[in-house]
Formats: C-alpha cells, sequence, structure tokens
C-alpha cells in the first residue's frame, strides 16, 4: 500500500509539510467514505455547538489530528473541540478545520468535505484564531465526491489537485482556476423562507419569478445541504449560494462558523474572482470573534454577491414582497 502524497512543485515551501499531512489524511478519509458503513452516520455525541455528532465527524478530527502531527503546527482547532489543541510548542501555523462538513449527508452517498483554514502561530491559542479573517494564509476544502478533490489558496490564486486512485496521489489539475460569472442559479434552503430577512425574500422572490419578474431571466436552483459540495459547483460554473441570518432561535447569525467554515471558503472564491459577503461586508473584512461563532454568508459570482448587498440598500417600502417593480434590479 502507497503512502497518498501531493505535487508539491506549486505549494510554498513552509506548507510542504503540512499540505503531505492533509493529502494524507483526505486520501484515508476517502478511501472510508469510499468502503461505507451504515455505523458512519450513527449519532455518538453533541458537539460544542449543540450539533449532533456523527461516528464520521469524530473519526475524521481523530484522523486530521494524527495526520498534522509534526508538520510544524503549533495549534489545532477543530469543529469537534470545544478548545484548541496544543501540537508542536516550536510550530508557527495555526489550524482551523471543520473535518467533516455536510454530516447530514453521510448516509445519502452525496458529496461531503473538509474545510480548513490556516493562521500564523501566536503564542496563546486565542490569540492564533480570534483575529481578523484577512489574516489567513492558506485557506482550502477536501470534497469526497464521485472525484476526490482538494483545492487550496496560498493567497495567489486557487489551485485544484485531483486524487488520482491508480498512485493515491493529489494531481494539480488546474493551476488557477477562474470562476465563471454567468451562471444563473441559486442555492439557499428555502424551507426557511418565512424566516429570512426582508432583502433575502426580496433578492429570491426575484429570481423565482424569473422571465416575469424584475430581473427578467429564468433562474435554476440548487441545494444539496453540504457547503463543500455546493462551493466546488459554484466554483466550477458560477451562481450563488446565501444562508442568510433568520428568525429561528440560535440562527441570529446564520448557520456557518466564521473560522472554519466561512473565512475558508471565502478565500478559494474570492482568489478564484468570485466575492463572500455576510450580506454586505466582505467576509474576510470581518473578525472572528468565537471560536466555534457563526455569520450569515453569501457567496459566489462578483456581480451576484454585490446584487445581495444592493437589496440590503433599498428603502424597506421597495423590499416589501408587495413590491412588484424593482426595475433597478434587471438581470
Ligand atoms: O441543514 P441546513 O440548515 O440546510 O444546513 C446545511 C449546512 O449545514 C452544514 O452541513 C454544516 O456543516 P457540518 O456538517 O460541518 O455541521 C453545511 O455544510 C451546509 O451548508
Ligand atoms: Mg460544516
Ligand atoms: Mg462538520
Amino acid at each position: 500500500m502507497t503512502t497518498p502524497t501531493i505535487d508539491t512543485t506549486h505549494v510554498p515551501p513552509r506548507f510542504r509539510a503540512l499540505m503531505l499531512a492533509l493529502a494524507r489524511g483526505g486520501a484515508t478519509l476517502a478511501g472510508v467514505i469510499r468502503r461505507g458503513d451504515d455505523s458512519l452516520s450513527s449519532e455518538v455525541g453533541i458537539n460544542n455547538d449543540g450539533d449532533g455528532q456523527k461516528r464520521l465527524d469524530i473519526q475524521a478530527d481523530a484522523l486530521f489530528r494524527d495526520a498534522l502531527r509534526d508538520t510544524g503546527l503549533r495549534w489545532f482547532a477543530s469543529e469537534e473541540q470545544a478548545a484548541p489543541l496544543p501540537m508542536q510548542p516550536d510550530g508557527t501555523l495555526a489550524l482551523a478545520i471543520d473535518p467533516l462538513d455536510g454530516s447530514s449527508n453521510i448516509d445519502t452517498n452525496v458529496s461531503i468535505g473538509t474545510i480548513f483554514a490556516v493562521y500564523p502561530a501566536e503564542d496563546q491559542a486565542e490569540a492564533s484564531f480570534l483575529r481578523p479573517a484577512r489574516d489567513l494564509i492558506v485557506g482550502g476544502y477536501i470534497i469526497y465526491g464521485p472525484r476526490c478533490c482538494l483545492v487550496v489558496s496560498f493567497g495567489d490564486g486557487t489551485q485544484i489537485y485531483t486524487l488520482n486512485p491508480d498512485t493515491d496521489s493529489f494531481d494539480l489539475t488546474n493551476p488557477r482556476v477562474v470562476m465563471p460569472d454567468c451562471f444563473f442559479e441559486f442555492a439557499i434552503n428555502a424551507s426557511n423562507y418565512r424566516y429570512w430577512p426582508r432583502p433575502i425574500r426580496a433578492y429570491i422572490d426575484d429570481c423565482l419569478a424569473g422571465i416575469d419578474g424584475p430581473r427578467e431571466r429564468n433562474f435554476n436552483m440548487r441545494w444539496i445541504a453540504s457547503l463543500v459540495a455546493e462551493a466546488h459547483r459554484i466554483l466550477m460554473r458560477g451562481g450563488i449560494f446565501l444562508y442568510p441570518s433568520d428568525a429561528r432561535k440560535g440562527y441570529e447569525k446564520g448557520r456557518l462558523r466564521m473560522l472554519y467554515e466561512c473565512a475558508p471558503i471565502a478565500f478559494v472564491i474570492e482568489q478564484a474572482g468570485g466575492r463572500a459577503s455576510d450580506g454586505a461586508l466582505p467576509i474576510l473584512d470581518g473578525a472572528i470573534t468565537d471560536l466555534h461563532g457563526r455569520t450569515p454568508m453569501v457567496f459566489g459570482s462578483a456581480e451576484k454577491v454585490d446584487r445581495v448587498a444592493a437589496y440590503h440598500d433599498l428603502p424597506d417600502a421597495e423590499v416589501s414582497a408587495l413590491f412588484g417593480h424593482r426595475g433597478l434590479f434587471r438581470a
């Protein structure tokens, strides 16, 4: 059996050990998912955020923690751990991870993923993670789909590596992704419509009105309930994703976590020419104030994300569901 690896030609030297470890962890987890096992989706606990933990959440967390030992990490923070764990005292990097994203899809054989964000390590764990989001130096994800891909940015474009099942190596398959800007497809969990803020409702109303509405064109819709799968589709063919704040208890800032979901996805998307905001302001201009803190998130093609922000600027009367002539907003 070969040790999984990654082509490091285009990886800055200071991140090579880390990327080799993420590739090793990702390829191993891809094998676990591929082989399947009904017990992987059984609920075994509750994490700090109140989310049920599946067996695969726990397994993925342990697997990456082990793989990342001795790779220059000083701190390891995870969705599945209440507090950051110390790694190497002389490490220079702090890594935050969502070891298994989209866990509600484990039992349905739909694409799931891993998301990671790297910051320069400070002496204190807290200072390493609670900081301006734009201090991020590496952001990326692994998607376990029909193909397993590792998508990463080191701050100079976004790269895609694809796992070759014959060699167990992540080969560079796109050195600089450019996100298309012309796909008319939106992704949102529409079952929460009645809880959304009015500007989000107005934006989606106008998409749904299609050719007969102010946008004067038809839209398509997708919702996978797996952030990584959603991000990958949008990276490859454009469109927009929204997880807004809503009126349900506990969803005042949406569902997605700033540190290990929103910031790294925003980084990858921005570096591919797209945009990511909290509805109004860029995600990466925000601050991480809590290890497991949440933020509303909108990302995708730049023009579409800007348009959502413009709906937030409209006077109240104009975002009313009854207002049928938002002439400003033609596609
Ligand atoms: O079930 P909902 O509310 O539509 O939420 C779906 C979202 O929750 C998540 O599954 C949260 O991630 P985890 O599985 O890591 O908790 C995202 O991947 C996805 O976008
Ligand atoms: Mg997640
Ligand atoms: Mg998760």
